[in-house]
Order: structure tokens, then sequence, then C-alpha cells
């Protein structure tokens, strides 16, 4: 091709960039195996990359909940639908492009985003899914009848290595029938366990019922407990009732808060546990019983034992394997993910996008020593989702607690450096940038002349990575 016609054609392709880029949609075109051929500079900037940076990446790196490479697959166009991006639903149209009948990309518009006017159209919409979400949530709901465990082992956040450590003791102790005794600081996460061991388990697809022991007056548990037969008391149901050991048969019962049985429900529990056998109150004839037993509690059982408070045989009985979960302030590494995961969850459910913490707010939340633990950082995380404006967290929305964590701590050890996660080589590598400059950032109390030096980076570098990394 000569040379001039050459120019031409590079000039044609710059004002159609030129055109693109000026345009309110946003638009991105993507070659046959759904790589990034150009993408224009607005849904760039909402993006937080660099329309070059992304030149050549896989769609579905850069765009969340993209399906640019089906259509590339497919060749079927896609009209209006919707899309959640950075927590905003937006509506997205997607086309094949075809040449010589050979599918040779794809080009996605997105139509409607923060501007002014979508959010009066958000709002509308917002409505319309969040009763969706309603039914969606009530089939589940009567899914949950036939089980009642809401979460899986994936679902429980943390990476150090003590999480990963339980993770496999889960793993190990799930499938037997073997009775579990979980203990931890309150909020912890010891129903979130209770719940992954019975989805684990073979008893899966049986009910997971949960009793909290200190929640029932002691007058009532054994009925709550074992049930009653129709007459067994005054006020008794017709008909009588089920108790929670039948309700589990063939599943998990979940006693929560074992430390607060009172003593003579503790021995009729572990006359059942003994005979494997229930009977009701009123009843005549027991019957078997099939369930597998997991206890929690965040009380000193030993001390209980002690003081005369708890049985030293139920505590055998009930103490086969136990599972022992750290206090937050044990595994601080995982505070930066766990915050982020409570984050997304709120922007999902609000269809807000996700505000993110300034490295001052990350520092104080790693040397507080979160007492409440991840109940208490998920409180936090969403008291200043709600009051935070400009996509950030500053430290002036944490609570005042955290402001004046001890400063000794040295926050910046907690971002973990080197856990291997999956991905290529490339991913892993960003992942690890993002981490040193985060603890960099910290360690130097962000500042941000001094962190660049230590890294040994020009300061228009450090904030090119600032900005490629959401830091700024
Ligand atoms: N590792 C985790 N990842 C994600 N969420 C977690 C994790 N651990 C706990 N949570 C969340 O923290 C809250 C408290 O967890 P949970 O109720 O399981 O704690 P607990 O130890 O049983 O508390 P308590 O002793 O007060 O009953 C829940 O909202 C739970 O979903």
């Amino acid at each position: 091709m000569p040379n001039d016609s050459l120019e031409k054609l590079t000039q044609a392709a710059n004002s159609y960039k030129a055109i693109l880029n000026s345009m309110e949609e946003w638009v991105v075109i993507v070659d046959h195996q759904a790589k990034i051929f150009f993408i224009n500079r607005p849904y760039a900037r909402f993006l937080g990359v660099k329309a070059d940076d992304v030149k050549g990446k896989k769609v579905t790196d850069v765009i969340e909940n993209t399906r640019m490479h089906i259509t590339v697959q497919t060749g079927k166009a896609e009209r209006l639908s919707f899309q959640k991006i950075l927590g905003s639903n937006m509506i997205a149209s997607r086309f094949p492009i075809i040449s010589q009948g050979n599918i040779i990309g794809a080009v996605g518009t997105v139509i409607f985003h923060d501007t002014h006017e979508w959010k009066q159209i958000n709002s509308h919409i917002k409505a319309l899914l969040a009763e969706q979400d309603f039914f969606q949530q009530k089939a589940r709901s009567t899914d949950k009848s036939k089980n009642g465990a809401n979460f899986h082992l994936n679902d429980i956040i943390g990476d150090s290595q003590i999480m990963k450590a339980l993770s496999t003791k889960v793993t190990q102790v799930a499938s037997g029938d073997v009775t579990v005794l979980i203990r931890g600081e309150s909020g912890t996460g010891k129903e979130l366990y209770a719940h992954a061991i019975h989805q684990l388990s073979d008893r899966a697809d049986f009910p997971f019922i949960k009793v909290n022991c200190a929640a029932i007056p002691e007058n009532l548990l054994e009925s709550e407990l074992f049930g009653y037969e129709e007459g067994a008391f005054t006020g008794a149901k017709k008909g009588g009732k089920a108790g929670k050991f039948q309700l589990a048969n063939g599943g998990t019962l979940f006693l929560d808060e074992i430390g607060d049985l009172p003593r003579s429900m503790q021995a009729k529990l572990l006359r059942v546990l003994q005979d494997r056998e229930v009977e009701s109150v009123g009843g005549i004839k027991p019957t078997p019983l099939n369930i597998r037993l997991v206890t929690a509690t965040h009380r000193p059982l030993e001390s209980l034992i002690e003081s005369g408070d708890f049985r030293e045989d139920l505590y055998y009985r009930i103490n086969v394997v136990s599972l022992t979960l750290p206090p937050l302030r044990e595994r601080r590494e995982d505070i930066p993910k766990l915050a982020d995961f409570f984050l997304q969850k709120l922007s999902r459910r609000t269809g807000r996008r996700a505000p993110k913490l300034t490295v001052q707010a990350l520092t104080a939340m790693l040397a507080y020593d979160w007492p409440g633990n991840i109940r208490e950082l998920e409180n936090v995380m969403e008291a200043a989702f709600y009051t935070s404006h400009d996509r950030k967290i500053p430290l002036s929305l944490l609570p005042a607690q955290l402001a004046t964590a001890p400063s000794d701590y040295q926050a910046s050890q907690a971002i973990p450096l080197t856990s291997l996660k999956e991905g290529t080589l490339k991913e892993q590598l960003n992942e690890a940038e993002r981490s040193i400059i985060q603890a960099t950032l910290i360690e130097c109390g962000d500042n941000r002349t001094k962190t660049a030096k230590k890294l040994g980076i020009s300061k228009s570098t450090f904030y090119e990575k600032l900005d490629k990394h959401g830091l700024s």
C-alpha cells in the first residue's frame, strides 16, 4: 500500500477515534479473541483505566460482568440488557462485527450510566430490581427449608495462614459425622463455619437447624429442643410440636452458645447424645436420633467446668474435634480484604459504587484491636459506606476509637506481600505491585514523596501507579 494512503487510513482511524471519544455513550470494540481493540475515553475513565493500557487485554479482565466474549463466540446481538459495573446498573448492547461471513470482533455500547439522567431512571429501575430480588430471595428461602445452611467455605474470607489452615481442617473433618466444637470470641464467624461444615458434609441435602441456647428461656428449652405431644402441658398446641432434634433428623443440629446451656438441660442433652434417641415432652416412645452435632461457644468451657457450671462429661461428648477461630487482631492481614468484601457487598445491595478506604483509614483499621471482630468490622464498613461521598472513606468517617488505636503497631506488615494466588504471572505481579505500594504508603504515613523515593521511582511513575491501582 503506498505510504500516502496508509497515512490517510491512519488519519481516518484517528478521526473515528476522536468521534468515538467525544460520544456520551461508552464504546468498546473487541477482536475475535475478545481482546480489547479500542475503548473510548469516557468508558475508560469510568473504569479507572487508561485506554492504551487495556488495549490487547481480555475484555473479561477489564469490564465486570461483560458478555462481549460471548458475542464473539455466538455472533448473536444483544440489545439493551442490564449490566452491573462497579456497583452501577447500566444498559448495554453488543453486536458482532462480521466480515465476509466471519466474526472478526464485536462492538459494545453502554448507555445511561452515572449521569444525572441515569440516576433518575436508575432509582426507578432499582425499585424493579429490588422487587425482583425479593422474589428471588423468596424462591431461595423455599429452597432453604430443604437445607437451611446459607454459607459455604468459599464465603469465608481470609487468606492468612491461620485461615488457610482452618479451611484445610474443616474440609478434612466435614465429611465424617464427627461432633465438632467451634470456639472463638464473639463475631469471629463461628456460625459461618457451622454452615460450611454442613454444606461440605454428606448430610448437605438434609436440614441444618440452629438453636441459640442463650436466647431461649430455660422453661421453654426442653420443649424447643425435644418437642412435645398434644396435651403435654397447659397451652400445648393441638397435635403437639416437633423439637429441633426431630427437625434436624438426617442433617446437622447446631447448638450455638452451648456454654450458656442451663445445668438441668446439660444432663438431658447428655442422655440424648449417649442413648442416641430422643423423647418428646409427654411422649411415651423415644425415636432414634440421626443427627450430626456441631456446637459453638465464646465462653471458656474449662473454667466453667471448674466453677461447676458446665458438666465435664458433656464437655468430652461435644469436644471430639475442636476448631478455634482466631480473633481478627491475630490475623490483621485479612482486614483489607474483609473491608473490601463488605463494601462490595453493600455496593451490590444498593447499586452504588463501592468507595475506597484512604491510606490513613486503612492504617487505623490495621492498628485497631477489633474486640467485636468481624461483626464489628462489618458494622463499621456499613456506617462508612452510607456516610461517604466522593467514593472515598477517610479516617474521619470511622468511629473515634479507631482513630486513637495504638500507633506502635506496624500496620504495613499486615499487608500480605507474598500470597500466591491464581492467575497469570502478569496478574500476580500486578497484585504484588499494588500490595507493595500500599504497604509502603502506610509505612511512610501516606507521605507520597517519601514513598516514591523509598520505592525508587519517579513521582510521575508513582502517581500513574497510584491511579492504576485505585490508591490515589
Ligand atoms: N471470614 C469471614 N468472611 C466473611 N464474613 C464473615 C467472616 N466471619 C464472620 N463473618 C461475618 O461476620 C458476622 C459475624 O459472624 P458469626 O455470626 O458467624 O460470628 P459468631 O462467632 O457466630 O458470633 P457470636 O459468637 O456473637 O454468635 C456475620 O455477619 C458473618 O457473615
